[in-house]
């Protein structure tokens, strides 16, 4: 007779933690938040400022948590739909529904062996071991308030790899690419969009395994071929970033979307696609960095420009995701049984990211210790 949990696709996995950036509510929250998000990163209150006015500028609340509670039903969805039996929680690293509350929530439930899904795509200190650490702290807290002893963790984490090169990502942003071509002329250009970062974060993402770059131009090249080969043409593309902060004196990854448009213009582009390929959803970044502000700059430079969707909770990408959750049930399995684990399925060039974040994976800064232990890794402390 097998053990009963082994019937389950999902096992050893008790719950499914979806572990996002959050944002406010409404105007009263713009304030804390921000500077729940900045807290100790230097960035400049004239930043800070122009910030609180984008959110201001949509009444004060970010699309992001809608679209959050948009994923989670999904998840939810699919998961019933292929008879998997793994409830979801949602819990944000910045605002409130927090992480702690939704590890909470699935311990009071019985969890004990939780997987965490971020949405963040790429591996950077952002995307990556900044999560980790709250995550980190979350059970700490936890811990503490139900009374264990210091050093017992409540639950066990484990944490689904980054999935910028899974197929059901890429196949979610191909099909948006695509529908976003049938509004432009026949000859526009592509180009992807992501968040920027400083150039050290760069550096430091790419010292176990190939660097946030590097990742977007992976799957920015599978993309591109992929619409080339709908469209029956080649599609010329670049890769561009936004939402650049910190002090003007550290250097961040360039070229910003807007001075791409510019040099476009002046080589004579007259329309592109622009395809949030760093974003899972519609949030902030991408409604006021690139449907007000980049779009602005396509227009004054008289040229025609269309931002296809992000992934959101389009079917391949949300299917996709209930893949890479059930294969990295499966490798947990194998791993807790001494097996050979199933190979990751990815896309391009690149290889999957690691289940299991490596020592030095994904620091702030290279060589530099935060000094804050990071869970889903080999070792916290590394
Ligand atoms: C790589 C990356 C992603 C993509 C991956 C992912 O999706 O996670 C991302 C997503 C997001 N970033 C977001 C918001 C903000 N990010 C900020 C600041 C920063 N982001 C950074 C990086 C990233 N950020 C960095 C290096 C900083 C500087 C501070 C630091 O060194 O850590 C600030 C402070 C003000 C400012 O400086 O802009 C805000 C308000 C929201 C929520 C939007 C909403 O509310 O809808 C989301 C999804
Ligand atoms: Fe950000």
């Amino acid at each position: 007779m097998p053990h009963e949990t082994s019937l389950s696709p999902a096992a050893p996995y008790d719950a499914l933690l979806l572990a996002s950036f959050g944002g406010p509510d409404g105007p009263d929250d713009v304030l804390p938040f921000l500077r729940n998000v900045t807290a100790g990163k230097g960035i400049p209150d004239e930043r800070l400022a122009e910030v609180a006015e984008h959110y201001h500028h949509f009444g004060g609340a970010s699309p992001i948590n809608q679209q959050n509670l948009a994923l989670q039903a999904a998840l939810t969805a699919e998961l019933e739909r292929r008879g998997v039996d793994l409830p979801v929680v949602w819990g944000n690293r910045n605002w409130t529904p927090y992480t702690k509350d939704a590890l909470a929530a699935a311990h009071a439930d019985g969890a004990r062996r939780v997987l965490a899904l971020v949405t963040s795509a790429y591996a950077s200190y952002s995307g990556c071991r900044q999560y980790r650490e709250d995550f980190w702290t979350a059970l700490e807290e936890l811990g503490a308030e139900l009374g264990l002893a210091a050093g017992e963790q409540p639950l066990v984490l484990d944490k689904v790899r980054p999935y910028f090169n899974h197929p059901g990502f890429v196949a979610a942003n191909v099909d948006a690419v695509t529908e976003a071509f049938g509004k432009v002329p026949e000859d526009a250009r592509l180009v992807f969009v992501t968040h920027s970062i400083p150039d050290t974060m760069e550096e430091a993402s790419g010292l176990v395994a190939a660097p946030y770059s590097a990742q977007h131009l992976d799957v920015a090249a599978t993309v591109a071929a992929a619409v080339g080969e709908r469209l029956g043409r080649t599609v010329e593309w670049d890769l561009a970033y936004c939402s650049r902060s910190g002090p003007p004196s550290q250097p961040w990854l360039e070229p910003d979307v807007n001075d791409l448009l510019t040099d476009l213009a002046g080589r004579g582009v007259r329309s592109v696609v622009l395809s949030p390929i760093g974003f899972v959803s519609d949030h902030m970044e991408v409604v006021y960095d690139l449907d007000t502000e980049a779009l602005e700059t396509a227009e004054a430079l008289s040229m025609t420009a269309v931002r296809a969707d992000s992934v959101g909770t389009r079917e391949p990408f949300v299917r996709g995701l209930v893949d890479l959750i059930l294969e990295r049930a499966a490798t947990a399995r194998a791993v807790d049984a001494g097996q050979t684990p199933p190979e990751p399925a990815t896309v391009g060039a690149l290889p999957a990211r690691y289940d299991v974040c490596r020592p030095g994976c994904c620091r702030r800064q290279a060589g530099v210790d935060s000094g804050r232990p990071a869970a889903c890794s080999v070792d916290p402390l590394s």
